[in-house]
């Protein structure tokens, strides 16, 4: 049976912020909020980052509103390849959770890949759009690692043990920069069962979502306790969006890896109604997914070992069996 579209309540319940400011002398005291939003929430925000800067940030958010505005015919040269997780699409993503498409469009982009055909020309997309991208992805990758170095000590591995396992320059990479442009629905009403992006969770171990201040619509739902299930619980939270902060998000592999103690939550954009905001809505992520060939296993052994890429094949399998069925 496919998961029912009707939502629970709308309630106010925030993620926590959690400065980063000064992160070498404070580690210890980031270390302790991280984790411990990491398990009771899955999603918390974090702020005062050195690197990413808020202007570093809104020079992507430039890029990608250049690149969305071309015709679709130039985007549609460098298309999304499922497999290889890179390219461009445009309504053409149906979450298991809806059975509609997202009202989006989105280009994913891979670091090891930059010089290969899976991005935009240079027509399409300036060379020197392009190495800002590659430096906001080395800038976002070496953030993510500092983060994820606290969930390996949490766990008992060495700090480096996700860092060793999240390699972007080799050929086994999974990590992946992703573009979204909600479009301009203005005047349009649409169906209860249409949303920018459904409900669903993330397949990586940690995603970095950046968005701007007014473009509100992310939704999280906490009450999910094992990696493998659809569980929902009561209420949904609006996220709100501010330029500059960054919302970091635990995803399934991470809660595989954890043996369920970091949250996977679902999450999901409305389609803002008549009388809402119902202009474009821009966000950035960036999917921290480790490389194909590492193996994911937690230390209490929860799980049977997995590579990473097994990992991905099983969870598009889960997710997808639910909408045929
Ligand atoms: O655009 C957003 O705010 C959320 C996007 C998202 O959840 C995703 O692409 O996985
Ligand atoms: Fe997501």
């Amino acid at each position: 049976m496919a998961i029912s579209t009707s939502s629970p309540a709308v309630k106010q319940r925030p993620i926590r912020k959690i400065s980063v400011h000064n992160f070498k002398e404070r580690r210890e005291e980031i270390a302790r909020q991280i984790i411990d939003a990491a398990e009771k929430d899955g999603f918390f925000a974090i702020k005062g980052q050195e690197s990413p800067s808020p202007k570093e940030i809104e020079e992507v958010f430039q890029i990608s509103k250049r690149f969305f505005a071309l015709p679709d015919d130039i985007k549609a040269q460098t298309p999304l390849k499922k497999a290889e997780n890179a390219g461009w699409e445009c309504r053409s993503q149906i979450r298991p959770s809806t059975g509609t498409p997202d009202q989006k469009q989105s280009i994913q982009l891979q670091y090891h890949r930059r010089n290969d055909n899976s991005w935009p020309t240079d027509e399409a997309l300036l060379a020197e759009d392009k190495a800002t991208l590659c430096r906001f992805m080395e800038k976002t990758h070496a953030l993510s690692q500092e983060i994820l170095s606290i969930f390996a000590e949490a766990l008992g591995f060495p700090s480096d043990h996700f860092a060793k396992a999240h390699q972007v320059t080799l050929p086994d990479a999974q990590s992946t920069l992703r573009l979204l442009h909600y479009h301009d629905i203005t005047g349009t009403q649409y169906p209860a069962s249409y949303w920018r992006a459904g409900a669903h969770t993330d397949f990586d171990c940690m995603t970095m979502l950046f968005q701007r201040t007014g473009e509100d619509g992310l939704e999280v739902c906490p009450g999910r306790e094992a990696h493998t299930s659809f569980a929902r619980g009561d209420a949904w939270t609006p996220i709100e969006p501010i330029t500059g902060e960054i919302v970091c998000n635990i995803g399934d592999m991470l809660m595989a890896w954890s043996d369920d103690r970091f949250k996977s939550l679902f999450h999901r954009v409305r389609c803002p109604k008549i009388g809402e905001n119902q202009r474009d809505r821009y966000s950035i992520a960036y999917f921290n997914q480790a490389n194909k060939n590492v193996v994911v296993q937690g230390p209490r052994g929860k799980y049977p070992p997995m590579t990473a890429h097994e990992y991905i094949l099983s969870a598009l399998q889960r997710n997808f069996s639910q909408l045929k069925t």
